[in-house]
């Protein structure tokens, strides 16, 4: 089976956790999209849901496909919300943001009652940190900002290249008008510490980093499905 094939399957068994009349929260990436494609049929089929996407190409998808939409500012609470991951760890702490979502995603995910996490299993790993950590930041004061997201790693026990994302020879501007710097630290042993220290730093408006958000994560592998539960 090939990644998409994999993508498809885990989508297709997050939606097994939809039911009717759920407000749900809508992820962003190429594994959400598969959910959203899935989903799209349910609602033609007459499902009764409404979602709130991640992000504006979350949004044109579902609009496309005739998923109704609602905002945060509508819809403030939502029951579940489904959404990718760039890593998964055993305890469901997550990297995401590959895709320049992450602040969106993040206040989704806060705003719902339980989230869960799909992917193919090249996602799972045993530490975090494999994928470069994006980190959003304001566009204001960049070297001072880069200066001591470097300073907050060191003190977490990390170093490694901040790298301002590009697109096209200019900087990724994320749906939030920010730009964002991926940070390869390696093997992340403590995130918390790590997401602490960068909370800390004025310049940074989010990280990549999703500790304690995840409840469920649903791996589609070779063998078939893993459902893996956060521990209580
Ligand atoms: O910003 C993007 C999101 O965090 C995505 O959920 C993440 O990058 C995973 O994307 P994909 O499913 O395309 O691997």
């Amino acid at each position: 089976m090939d990644a998409r094939a994999l993508k498809i399957e885990a989508a297709r068994a997050a939606l097994g956790h939809v039911r009717d009349g759920m407000r749900l929260g809508i992820g962003t990436g190429s594994t959400a999209e598969e959910f959203v494609r899935l989903l799209a049929e349910k609602v033609a089929a007459g499902m009764k849901i409404v979602g709130v996407p991640t992000s504006e190409r979350t949004a044109a998808l579902c609009r496309e496909l005739g998923v109704p939409l609602s905002t945060l500012e509508e819809t403030p609470e939502l029951d579940l919300t489904i959404d990718g991951a760039d890593e998964v760890d055993g305890k469901l702490a997550l990297i995401k943001g590959g895709g320049g979502a992450l602040l969106r995603e993040k206040i989704v995910a806060a705003a719902s009652s339980r989230m869960i996490v799909i992917a193919d299993e090249s996602k799972l790993v045993e530490t975090l940190g494999r994928f470069p950590l994006p980190i959003e930041v304001n566009r204001f004061g960049l070297g001072a900002t880069r200066l001591a997201i470097a300073r907050a790693a060191d003190a977490a026990g990390l170093s490694g290249p901040l790298t301002l994302r590009m697109t096209n020879g200019e900087p990724f501007v994320t749906d939030g008008g920010h730009f964002i710097i991926d940070a390869s630290f390696g093997r992340i042993p403590n995130p918390r510490a790590l997401s602490n220290g960068l909370h800390a730093v004025p310049g940074v408006v989010e990280h990549g980093l999703f500790l304690g958000l995840a409840d469920v994560a649903i791996i589609a592998g070779a063998d078939g499905i893993r459902t893996v539960h956060a521990a209580s």
